[in-house]
């Protein structure tokens, strides 16, 4: 067998980050430390909680409940200066092209850089445009809210749907769920993402065409599933509507591609713009966060920049020691790089919060789910964790099982809000809050068998639990535009600094394309009258199967 590139590369040298001289006193100071238990830790240091975390407004992060001394931290510190985190810290702010197989800026931070600082790309500071598509989605938003916008027959609009997928959808819907109180009581937005007939099917049945507006959202504009959605929704419309000429008033289009937005037929005076310095999974900043403006209102919606501001000008300039962003990274590091830890839990103890592990699992895995280095290397170390999560409370009685007696580490952040949106229903907050506490200490310090008999009056192996369990608590004040900025502001950080530290360009997204092209191969293949062929044996029996099958039958 010839050997693959992949092969090939793997024979090159190894140049990552984590085969640094630190690296190897990382390693034996995990030896040292892997057989201490938390409890010792915080027996030995009544001070731990101050020493290891960090308020910045209203974000707390509580990181002592880590298997980490000052010692790792301090390690952990030179490899994050030892990778020029600051370095690329910088270059990213600055509108350098980091995203180097794309050849493109990384710029979701100048969406949201309220100090209107010049940032300049190819020579142009690009402030004056992202202020004036602010400025339109606001108005325009208005104009919906207050009811100046009408649909075709003079109806007030009531329903928006989003039509997009991945960034163009998992941003704007987790912060619109995030933000729910917020909304205004006319408008409820829909998240149409699944070229699925059943998810179309089951948003359209409910909506009034006279009373709906359809923000078609994606960056490229060329995406199979967003334009194939978008293209049903027209119909839908058209069928009652009857006017091509009403399409204007329930249809805007947010996208980098003027050219196919008009070639779908949506007025270019309804289309909002954004770059292709903003990543898609990085763009609820941009014009892709239009229905939240119109869930929210343009004012929330600068809270929301306004909050990610200001994280991002602290992950600018705090020293990297109290910088909440690259403690987070640093911690994952640790674990995934020298405990061997495969995953890591997003647990929100907030109903608001229940799609930030959805987005987070884009966020992260996208960026950081790659195998080869910014220098073409093939990486010889784990890279990108495995991002997973749901509603802690529900967790609690579901799969926290295997984080308490499992076998695995699976380091988790466990977040809520201090001040419920429901204060009339206090006794419910409480339990929250309770459960939250309860369960980081649980995680942390376990149950030894002299306890479990003493709590239990029985000696049982089946009760003890063996704690030592890594978690960090982040706190915010409450579920507002704010601090919600600033919580999604912070992974998007820590997700940079992880890149940076495993040498990897965390802007592109080659691993989606393959399986895109194959589909639009085996697409064709599916209406062909010849068998398939050309693919592996399975594929081609798989394709004749559904094609045979997949017609609808009469009678059922
Ligand atoms: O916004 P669009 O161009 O429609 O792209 C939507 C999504 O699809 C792609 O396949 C990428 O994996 C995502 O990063 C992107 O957010």
């Amino acid at each position: 067998m010839a050997p693959s590139a992949r092969a090939q590369a793997q024979q090159d040298e190894s140049h990552g980050s984590l085969h640094r001289p630190v690296c190897r006193q990382l390693k034996a100071h995990q030896a040292q430390i892997a057989g201490v238990h938390m409890r010792e830790l915080f027996a030995a240091d009544p001070r731990r909680f101050e020493r290891f975390s960090l308020q910045v407004g209203e974000v707390l992060l509580d990181y002592s409940k880590n298997r980490i001394i000052d010692e790792t931290m301090r390690l952990l510190l030179q490899l994050a200066q030892e990778a020029d985190v600051a370095g690329w810290r910088e270059r990213m702010f600055a509108g350098e092209k980091i995203n180097h197989t794309e050849n493109r800026a990384v710029l979701h931070v100048a969406l949201r850089n309220r100090s209107n600082r010049p940032v300049i790309v190819d020579g142009e500071d690009v402030m004056p445009k992202v202020n004036a598509v602010i400025g339109r989605m606001g108005a325009f938003a208005e104009q919906v809210r207050s009811g100046v916008w009408r649909g075709y027959t003079g109806e007030r609009i009531t329903d928006v749907v989003n039509i997009g997928i991945g960034g163009s959808d998992l941003g704007p819907q987790m912060v619109y769920q995030a933000l729910k109180p917020y909304r205004h009581p006319r408008l409820k937005v829909h998240f149409l993402s699944n070229v699925d007939g059943a998810h179309v099917k089951e948003t359209l049945e409910t909506l009034n065409p006279e009373t709906t507006l359809f923000v078609v959202s994606s960056k490229t504009f060329a995406t199979q599933e967003t334009m194939t959605n978008a293209h049903t929704a027209r119909e839908w419309f058209l069928a009652q509507s009857q006017a091509e000429k009403h399409i204007a008033k329930h249809f805007v289009a947010v996208s980098t591609n003027r050219d196919a937005v008009v070639a779908f037929g949506i007025d270019p005076g309804n289309m909002f713009e954004f770059w292709d310095w903003v990543g898609g999974r990085y763009s609820l900043w941009s014009a892709i966060g239009l229905s939240i403006v119109l869930a929210v209102g343009g004012e929330r919606f600068v809270e929301l920049l306004e909050g990610a501001h200001e994280m991002d000008e602290h992950f600018r300039h705090a020293p990297l020691d109290r910088n909440m962003p690259v403690v987070l990274a640093l911690l994952g590091v640790w674990y995934n790089n020298f405990f061997g830890a495969e995953s890591h839990a997003i647990l929100p103890y907030d109903h608001y919060l229940r799609s930030l592990p959805a987005y987070l699992e884009q966020a992260d895995m996208e960026s950081n789910g790659k195998s080869v280095d910014r220098d073409g290397h093939v990486v010889d170390y784990p890279t990108g964790q495995i991002v997973w999560g749901a509603t802690g409370i529900n967790g609690q009685h579901a799969f926290y099982q295997l984080l308490h007696q499992g076998t695995r580490l699976i380091p988790a952040d466990f977040i809520i809000s201090l001040a419920p949106h429901t204060p009339d229903m206090q006794a419910h907050h409480d339990i929250l809050i309770a459960n939250f506490l309860a369960q980081t200490e649980a995680l942390m310090r376990g149950r030894t068998l002299e306890e479990t008999r003493a709590q239990t009056g029985q000696a049982s192996p089946y009760q003890v639990f063996e704690g030592n369990h890594p978690s960090n608590a982040i706190v915010l004040t409450q579920l507002a535009p704010h601090a919600l900025g600033m919580l999604v502001a912070l992974y998007e950080h820590k997700i940079f600094v992880q890149g940076v530290i495993w040498n990897l360009d965390s802007y592109d997204q080659w691993g989606v394309e393959l399986g895109k092209q194959l589909a639009s191969r085996i697409l064709t293949e599916l209406h062909a009258d010849v068998p398939a062929g050309g693919h592996d044996a399975s594929t081609n029996a798989l394709i004749d199967y559904c094609r045979r099958l997949s017609q609808p039958h009469p009678g059922l």
